[in-house]
């Protein structure tokens, strides 16, 4: 049976206007030249560009002997990968020569050591003109676009970069996130029982910013209280500030009142979904975003996932994700008003539901790889979009 509504189920909107507004609410951080070692996770903001070639100089691609015209080769010395002085190569000329190194002019190829016959000075063994040498240029030329802007920027760009010779990108930040996660009857530590509930949201906040490629700057307790609620929000300068367990309408549910009192624009005032519904997001002034994160466990997963991922995107500078389709053996039925987020396991026959999936609950997310998203209606859906558990996965889930 469908719950009796809630109050703010008027202005609750579907669960895709909802994932685009907040896409909308928020804005592009500010690109800011940052180094190497701080840029991991960023967006580019301007294409990448190559300074100069790379190589910048042909080199040598093995380990063996840089050699000129037809053997045998008379072996003159040794170029290491930090020589400077070359030799100039005449024919029959040989040096022997490691990877990396820059090859001497004249060379006609690289002889690989294991197929070099090697007597006192002279080498012998079969080269092709060319072989084994990296040519300046061959990975880039000066000038040359090699990524676009709105590329995230993980370890393999870094390494470009630094191959490239630069020290600092230019990107769109991370954005910074705070949490504050409110309720009486939450514990640390221990076990659940009368009176007192374990902190499940707190936990899987941090990692959950992270994978949306921000950074947690803190997860931090409130008590039930509008003023703690009223004073950290207007304390927190994060770019996105989630509260959990404030946004329905019980006499502990702080949220609302507490934006209404800082002058905050309400954008987003609960969302025709299940679980979830009672989420919500919030714009001040100067950009800062809040999303209110229902207090069921299961219904804050969603909730980030909706808002706080598609808002993220929206800072970090990307659009918003398409979601893959996939195929539901034996279908899910739609919910007559609300989009159903049903925890599956993604599978090479499709996606499979796992059940438990409960607003209060978290064992069926823990066992799933995403969310099907089932569209309101009398329907049965036997093909779903799947929103990843995980919102740091690009490829997946074929
Ligand atoms: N009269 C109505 N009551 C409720 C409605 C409604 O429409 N009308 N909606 C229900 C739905 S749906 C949800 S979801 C919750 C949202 O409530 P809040 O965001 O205000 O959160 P609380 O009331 O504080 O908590 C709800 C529930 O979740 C437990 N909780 C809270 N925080 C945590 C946490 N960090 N870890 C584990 N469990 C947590 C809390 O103890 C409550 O059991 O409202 C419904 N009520
Ligand atoms: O619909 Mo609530 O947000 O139980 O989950």
């Amino acid at each position: 049976m469908p719950r009796p509504d809630h109050r703010h189920a008027a202005a609750a909107l579907p669960w895709d206007v909802a994932r685009d507004l907040a896409h909308a609410a928020a804005a592009a951080l500010v690109p800011r030249s940052l180094p190497l070692s701080a840029a991991d996770g960023t967006t580019l903001a301007t294409p990448l560009v190559a300074p100069a070639a790379v190589p910048p100089v042909d080199r040598s691609a093995m380990d063996g002997y840089a050699v000129a015209g037809e053997g045998p080769w008379q072996v003159l010395g040794t170029i290491l990968a930090g020589s400077l002085d070359l030799p100039n190569l005449a024919p029959g000329e040989a040096y022997a020569i490691v990877t990396g190194a820059s090859v001497p002019t004249g060379t006609t190829g690289v002889l690989q050591d294991e197929l070099a016959v090697r007597t006192g000075a002279e080498v012998l063994g079969n080269v092709v003109p060319g072989q084994h040498i990296r040519r300046a240029g061959e990975e880039c030329v000066a000038g040359e676009v090699l990524l676009p802007a709105g590329v995230r920027v993980d370890p393999s760009v870094l390494g470009l970069a630094a191959a490239l010779g630069l020290d600092r990108l230019t990107v769109i930040p991370q954005p910074r996130v705070a949490a504050f996660v409110t309720g009486d009857e939450l514990v640390q530590r221990g076990a659940s029982g009368p009176g007192r509930v374990r902190d499940a949201i707190g936990p899987m906040l941090p990692g959950l910013i992270e994978r949306a490629g921000a950074t947690c700057t803190a997860v931090t307790q409130l008590p039930d209280s509008r003023s703690a609620l009223i004073d950290a929000l207007a304390k927190c300068d994060a770019d996105v500030i989630l509260v959990s367990g404030s946004s329905a309408s019980g006499p502990a549910d702080h949220l609302r009142a507490g934006l209404t009192a800082l002058g905050a624009e309400l954008v987003i005032d609960g969302v025709a979904c299940r679980p979830g519904h009672p989420q919500a997001l919030a714009r001040f002034d100067d950009g800062r975003l809040v999303i209110g994160l229902p207090g069921n466990p299961f219904a804050a997963l969603t909730a980030f996932l909706t808002l706080g991922v598609a808002a993220l995107h929206r800072m970090r500078g990307l659009p918003l994700p398409t979601l893959p389709v996939a195929p539901i053996p034996g279908g899910l039925a739609g919910h007559p008003t609300s989009t159903r987020l049903v925890p599956v396991r993604v599978t090479p026959e499709g996606a499979v539901p796992v059940g438990h999936a409960g607003s209060a609950m978290l064992r069926g997310a823990a066992a799933a790889d995403a969310l099907a998203i089932i569209e309101p209606g009398p329907t049965t859906a036997i093909t779903a979009r799947l929103l990843s558990l995980d919102p740091g996965a690009t490829h997946w889930p074929y």
